[in-house]
């Protein structure tokens, strides 16, 4: 376990209890850090970042050194220990980025594309997956509502309107493994979600916590998309349909087109971006009967009878 938090670092050390677990308080800007805390390590799961999109919009830089400086740093570090395999998490909002968030996160995502294109032999395999809005995650917008709930305060809503991908912990943790298990190097792994509106979302927790749904409109915070992409659709022509997934390979050709002339990209007219307008949309009955399944949703109900 590497990161800059001691709290949280010493919070799991804790709650696993298991001396077989390293801990490693450091920064993936630092590179000898780094260095150190990937030796004699057989895989690692790259997950740093700064990750708050209107925090990012305000220092582009500090993203900028964490997102795409630090990502090259973990792979220089796994390379130079000889890790066999990497797995990166990036997000949809890589996908047409407008936040200086989503920027970066297409940039590393470009870095490690770029390490397995130009390091066919390389010992290192790096892939990554791409995610859309984790439920319940760390200071998201479900913990955020269930918090105003308690206190009285009606929701704020920026866009009743919006559309966010709806993940559960458990549907990301799969994803890490699938892509895990069956990646290779310079793969980009997709789950396809659902989706629902914000004000649905808004609305399902609302009746759920059974509260009479007050919102209150804030409007697009900085930076914010009305819908977010997980695969634009020149990356669906070549992806692998795999179900659950979608697998989207690097673009292996090397930059001597005129090689490839004749292949063209004929599927490319007849796809659309998947996109969480137009994936499968949640409503409120199908949302609420979705939070019911969360650990963190059960602990909260369970508090407030
Ligand atoms: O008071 C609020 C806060 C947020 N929202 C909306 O709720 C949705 C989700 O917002 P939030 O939970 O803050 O997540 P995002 O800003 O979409 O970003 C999260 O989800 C991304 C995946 O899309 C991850 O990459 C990011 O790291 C993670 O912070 C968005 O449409 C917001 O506009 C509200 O309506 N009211």
């Amino acid at each position: 376990m590497f990161s800059r938090d001691e709290a949280k670092q010493d919070d799991m050390r804790r709650h696993l209890g298991d001396d077989r677990v390293r801990f490693y308080v450091g920064d993936v800007r630092d590179r000898e850090a780094l260095f150190r805390a990937t030796r004699d390590i057989g895989y690692v799961f790259h997950a740093a970042a700064l990750k708050q999109v209107p925090s990012c919009e305000f220092f582009p830089l500090e993203a900028l050194q964490t997102n795409v400086l630090g990502s090259a740093n973990v792979i220089d570090a796994c390379e130079r220990n000889g890790v066999g395999k990497l797995v990166f998490l990036s997000t949809d909002k890589a996908v047409q980025p407008v936040n200086a968030m989503g920027m970066t996160k297409a940039l590393m995502e470009k870095v490690a594309q770029a390490h397995a294109r130009n390091n066919p032999g390389a010992h290192t395999s790096v892939c990554c997956v791409r995610y859309g809005n984790v439920m319940c995650s760390r200071g998201s917008v479900i913990p955020l509502f269930i918090e105003q709930l308690r206190g009285g305060r009606p929701l704020t809503v920026t866009e009743p309107a919006m559309t966010r991908f709806l993940m559960t912990l458990a549907e990301s943790v799969q994803l890490v493994e699938h892509a895990f298990m069956r990646g290779r190097p310079g793969d980009i792994f997709v789950h396809k979600a659902p989706a629902s509106t914000i004000g649905d979302l808004a609305v399902a927790v609302a009746t759920l916590f059974d509260v009479e749904p007050k919102l209150k409109l804030l409007g697009v915070r900085h930076g914010e998309k009305m819908a977010e992409t997980l695969a634009s659709r020149e990356e669906l022509a070549h992806a692998d349909d795999l179900g659950d997934f979608y697998r989207i390979p690097i673009d292996s050709r090397d930059l001597n087109y005129s090689l490839y002339f004749d292949e063209g990209e004929s599927t490319k007219d007849r796809l659309f971006d998947f996109t969480s307008s137009t994936a499968r949309r949640l409503g409120v009955p199908e949302i609420i009967d979705l939070l019911r399944t969360l650990p963190e949703i059960r602990a909260q109900l369970e508090l407030a009878a």
